[in-house]
């Protein structure tokens, strides 16, 4: 096993006829960021799916670290250590923004929620919730609703709230959505400094990320890896460049 942290092995999902996952096999390593691209519809948000456990594989099952996680629900693989976060926000956008980190890392502290006692005066939740503030560099709008925040502070808002998982590894649904070239490149930066707190599967269609942040990449095509290797390697498959790269190599 050595530094592999998470793991699929022999994924297989259908719906009806359409084979979304076939046969899919692949490592996420200590330190590093693996990317997963592919063009629209090759299966990419399934495979995230049945990783972090909303989508049942047929065949084929999940690691992370030793344990087989593939029968646990959702909630069991987040405290198991396994960080998502999401293509589609699901902040709360009226909240403050250190309420959502204290609301995310209650799930995560397995603290039952009591009624009469707001966990938001709970005081090693709110340590916890401002640690990982200033972590992702927004401890300065702590305070702010989440609805102020800009599209990419509310992404490193949704960071914050994975890091209080003692995250082992994470998964990220396009990351960069929505923020621009500027915005994104900030993000690159970031997730380069994170990927030493835990490795990352990344999900991404923007390229200049990709490139710029994966140790490895993963190009899954109608459901198949059609070809995995470094940056170089990817840029240069005849294969890849023919079914999603095109001119972007
Ligand atoms: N619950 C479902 N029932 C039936 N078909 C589904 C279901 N979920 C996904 N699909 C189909 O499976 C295929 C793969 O979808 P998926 O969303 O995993 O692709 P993707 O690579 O993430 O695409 P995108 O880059 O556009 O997000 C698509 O053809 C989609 O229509």
């Amino acid at each position: 096993m050595g530094d592999v942290v998470l793991e699929t092995r022999g994924i297989c999902k259908n719906y009806g006829a359409l084979e979304v996952s076939k046969n899919i096999s692949l490592t996420l390593r200590k330190g590093e960021v693996h990317a997963v691209i592919g063009p629209n519809g090759a299966g990419k948000s399934t495979l995230i799916h049945q990783i972090c456990g909303t989508v049942q594989p047929d065949f084929g099952s999940i690691h992370l670290l030793d344990e087989d996680v593939t029968q646990k629900p959702v909630d069991k693989r987040a405290k198991a250590g396994l960080a998502r976060t999401f293509q589609v926000s699901a902040l709360a956008m009226e909240d403050t923004v250190l309420e959502n980190v204290v609301l995310g890392c209650v799930g995560a502290s397995g603290k039952a929620f009591r009624l009469f006692q707001p966990v938001l005066t709970d005081k090693d939740l709110l340590e916890t919730a401002r640690t990982a503030l200033e972590r992702v560099g927004l401890e300065d709008v702590v305070e702010k609703r989440t609805a102020d925040l800009s599209h990419g502070q509310r992404r490193q808002l949704e960071v914050a709230i994975a890091l209080t998982l003692a995250p082992k590894a994470f998964v990220m649904d396009e990351p960069m959505a929505g923020l621009g070239a500027e915005g994104s490149k900030r993000m690159t930066g970031f997730l380069d400094t994170l990927r030493a707190e835990a490795p990352i599967l990344l999900v991404e269609h923007d390229m200049d990320a990709v490139f710029a942040l994966a140790d490895r990449i993963s190009v899954l095509v109608y459901g198949s890896i059609i070809a995995s290797g470094t940056v170089e390697e990817i840029r240069s498959d005849p294969g890849v460049r023919e079914a999603y790269l095109g001119d972007e190599a």
